[in-house]
């Protein structure tokens, strides 16, 4: 009898159900359900459309059903920082507002004119992004006083869809992490920095590990769903899972590429030396304790938001082919300049960058396209000399994974740029390592070096070296 498990992932541009079994030492993948996921505004923020996600998740399981499967297991992990709040009566007291919302606007220097940023640092080890919780929940005692002080449960964004499916409520470890409020040595909520934040620390639930079975699902969705499973917690944070499912780490440098390029290596402890710090890299959790060394770049956002700016005229796969097509060379934008975080329009934002820095302004779709990949790979080069800089070595690879290894232009970029042999793929690999961690919980799998082993039997991994064509351009 085949043991399913159904992982959710759901990004920040797009979601998807996907069953995996085991099938004689392979995993086995079918993707059940897949769906947009966009920023609405909603209340004067930018937020979530989280019932709308909800939704979705019942209607993939529903698919599961129709299909005659009934999953042993089920486990949903989503991009990090954001959280709700629940009130005395486990109601919503806030909407899932996004990390894109410009409430956090000036939060961060706020916040460390309290905490210097050395000391943040030191205690948590992860990078200052503008939208991290800490100034989000900052931003809501400022602008929203009364609802902090009605909070009794803090709850990130996968912990509250668990708590829909189970009524149980924890904090995952390693999506926790990304608030900034986790303390990298004790693992656990920073009383210090939470109380003199003046967050109700008792709002706050206790962390949880991936592989940590959480219960069956509440027999009200059973009944709708015609069978039970239980919830087993996978790395909530996608990219601690899409991590997971990199066939081989030795000496290689990971790119989590989808809305965002995650730029990093597993490590196992945290850095939280100055020159981290001056790098602005982050140690986000992993499962079993290891630690997620890494940056936040733009990444294919960018590419998302000028697709929408043609109307969704160009695929993906268009764009990249109209920028192939493009012979001269192209400006060059700093993609991690925050303009680019949440434009009125992309295409504008990166003409007006291009106007303003004296460079041939890109006009069409395809010299757009080709100036944001070529934009992005730069940015990646840089971080793989950071990263190097601050290990003292060289590493002989790098493994692109998640929705952006399917750009091949953008793989040959990067080991044209970096002059390293470059692996593409699992394109899945989020929910790749979202089953994996259930399938350990199981006892289906022994551990992650033969969760590894088997990804590595499992699925195709495309290699690109250097190509003979010399590559023009430099770091921005
Ligand atoms: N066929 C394709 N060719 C090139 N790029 C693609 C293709 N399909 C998806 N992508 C890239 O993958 C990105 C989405 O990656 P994904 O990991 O699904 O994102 P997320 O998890 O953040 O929602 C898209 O923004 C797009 O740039
Ligand atoms: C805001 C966070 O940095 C973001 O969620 C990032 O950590 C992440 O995991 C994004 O994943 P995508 O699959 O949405 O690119
Ligand atoms: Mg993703």
């Amino acid at each position: 009898m085949k043991k399913y498990c159904l992982s959710v992932d759901i990004g920040a541009s797009s979601g998807r159900l996907v069953l995996g079994n085991l099938e004689k030492g392979r995993l086995e993948l079918e993707e059940v359900h897949r769906f947009g996921n966009e920023i609405i505004e909603k209340n004067g923020h930018f937020c979530w459309n989280i019932e709308a996600l909800f939704d979705e998740i019942k209607s993939g399981v529903k698919k599961c059903g129709n299909l005659g499967i009934v999953p042993v297991s089920i486990g949903i992990d989503t991009w990090a920082v954001d959280f709700v709040l629940l009130d005395e009566h486990d109601q919503l007291l806030t909407d899932a507002v996004a990390y894109r919302d410009p409430r956090t606007d000036g939060v961060m220097e706020e916040v460390t004119e309290i905490f210097m940023k050395e000391r943040l640092y030191l205690e948590t080890g992860i990078q200052f992004q503008k939208f991290n919780t800490i100034y989000q929940l900052y931003a809501l005692k400022k602008q929203q006083p009364e609802l902090l002080e009605k909070a009794k449960t803090f709850l990130m964004i996968p912990d509250y869809l668990h708590f829909l499916l189970t009524g149980k409520k924890t904090n995952e470890y390693t999506n926790a992490t990304s608030t900034q409020l986790i303390n990298a040595f004790t693992r656990n909520w920073d009383k210090d920095i939470i109380r003199e934040l003046g967050f109700n620390y008792e709002m706050f639930q206790e962390i949880k590990m991936p592989k940590t079975v959480l219960g069956p699902i509440k027999k009200e969705l059973a009944a709708e769903f015609g069978f039970t499973m239980d919830v087993i917690l996978p790395a909530t944070h996608d990219t601690g899972s899409a991590v997971l499912a990199i066939p081989q780490l030795e000496d290689t440098i990971y790119i989590s590429s989808g809305t965002w390029s995650l730029i990093g290596v597993e490590n196992y402890f945290p850095i939280c030396v100055t020159k981290a710090l001056d790098y602005n890299f982050t140690n986000e959790g992993g499962m079993d304790y290891q630690f997620r060394f890494l940056k936040n770049i733009m990444g294919l956002w960018m590419i998302q938001e000028v697709r929408r700016n043609y109307s969704n005229r160009y695929s993906f796969s268009d764009l990249v082919e109209l920028s192939k097509a493009v012979t001269e060379t192209t400006a060059l934008v700093n993609v991690d300049d925050s303009r680019f975080l949440k434009p009125e329009n992309m295409v504008e934002e990166i003409q007006g960058y291009c106007m303003e820095t004296g460079q041939k302004v890109p006009e069409s779709p395809g010299e757009i396209a080709k100036c944001i990949f070529e934009s992005l790979v730069n940015s990646y080069q840089r971080a793989v000399f950071e990263i190097e800089d601050i290990f003292e070595k060289e590493f002989k690879s790098i493994n692109v994974i998640g929705g952006g290894s399917q750009n091949e232009l953008l793989n040959q970029l990067i080991a044209d740029t970096t002059k390293k042999e470059v692996f593409a793929g699992p394109v899945e690999a989020t929910a790749i390592g979202n089953l994996v961690v259930q399938l350990i919980a199981l006892g289906e799998i022994a551990d992650i070096k033969e969760a590894r082993r088997i990804v590595q039997q499992s699925f195709e991994v495309k290699k690109y070296v250097k190509s003979e064509v010399e590559k023009q351009g430099g770091v921005v």
